[in-house]
């Protein structure tokens, strides 16, 4: 198996006298679909954000790309952060900026490229994440939910990242919208050779496109691997989010033509 992209060790984390994560491990591989699943509260942004370095763990060991987090100096650090794009949470976008300008905001904050080629690479973006050109123009309000979402996707991948890191993707978005977005994700992943580490509690994303993933329980990760291999869990949260009728009617089909297929999560529409 290839190197890992993302690996965690031993993850404790604290905040006061209160344990958010007592031991997590979990290990992503490049090119994957990877979720982050878990009840709300589980601790599933804080670590995203220590893997983008945005918080430190209490102790334990974060690897990403290679490097050691707590070995980079300030030099390294900022370079690391020139190799992921996030998508926070209802977008984010900079309300007082048109789509064009968020989007640049990354290729001006850490990139001297000219103004002539910012606006091919913003253009760029947005044929990428299926906006039409007119779009540039426009200011966040002006957008439709969808739009916000693909814009700050666009926003996301201005500077060419090897990792992506979504918070609930496709919260937000009606069923339609969310699938085209579930597409997108995985067009450009497939596209563009990246890997992308999702939290998410849409189940339609867990069953069609996230290859592995990893189930936040009680401080720890209590199951990780291929949705079968969550799915063979006893846990009683991986059961109660699995194991119910409702899903296997809906979903159980999907599976097997995942299984059937034998390959990734694209295969499944
Ligand atoms: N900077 C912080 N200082 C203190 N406590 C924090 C901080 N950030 C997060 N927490 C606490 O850590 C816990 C985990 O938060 P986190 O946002 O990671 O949960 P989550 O699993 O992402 O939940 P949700 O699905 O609701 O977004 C919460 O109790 C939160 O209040």
């Amino acid at each position: 198996m290839a190197e890992p992209i993302i690996e965690m060790r031993n993850i404790v984390t604290r905040f006061g006298d209160t344990v958010i994560h007592d031991g997590v491990n979990l290990t992503v591989y490049p090119g994957e679909i990877y979720g982050i699943l878990g009840e709300s509260g589980a601790g599933k942004s804080v670590l995203v954000k220590e893997i983008i370095m945005l918080l430190r763990p209490t102790s334990g060991t974060i690897k990403v790309l290679g490097k050691e987090l707590s070995h980079l100096n300030y030099v390294e650090r900022h370079q690391l952060r020139r190799s992921w794009g996030v998508l926070f949470q209802f977008g984010a976008l900079f309300t007082s900026l048109t789509v064009a300008e968020n989007i640049a905001l990354p290729l001006k904050e850490y990139t001297s490229i000219p103004k002539d080629l910012r606006e091919k690479i913003v253009r760029e973006k947005l044929e990428m994440v299926g906006l039409h050109s007119r779009a540039a123009a426009l200011y966040p309000s002006e957008l439709s939910g969808g739009m916000i979402k693909r814009a700050a996707l666009a926003r996301a991948l201005a500077m060419d990242p090897k990792l992506l890191f979504l918070d609930e993707p496709t919260s937000g978005l009606d069923p339609i919208g969310a699938r085209a977005f579930d597409r997108l994700i995985v067009d450009l992943r497939d596209a563009l050779d990246i890997t992308v580490v999702m939290i998410t509690h849409d189940l339609d994303s867990i069953f069609t496109i996230v290859d592995r993933m990893a189930v936040l329980a009680d401080k720890h990760v209590v199951a990780e691997g291929t949705l079968q291999e969550v799915m063979a869990t006893d846990h009683p949260f991986v059961q109660r989010f699995f194991k119910n009728e409702y899903i296997s009617k809906r979903f159980m089909g999907k599976i097997d033509a995942k299984d059937s297929a034998g390959s990734g999560a694209s295969d499944v529409q």
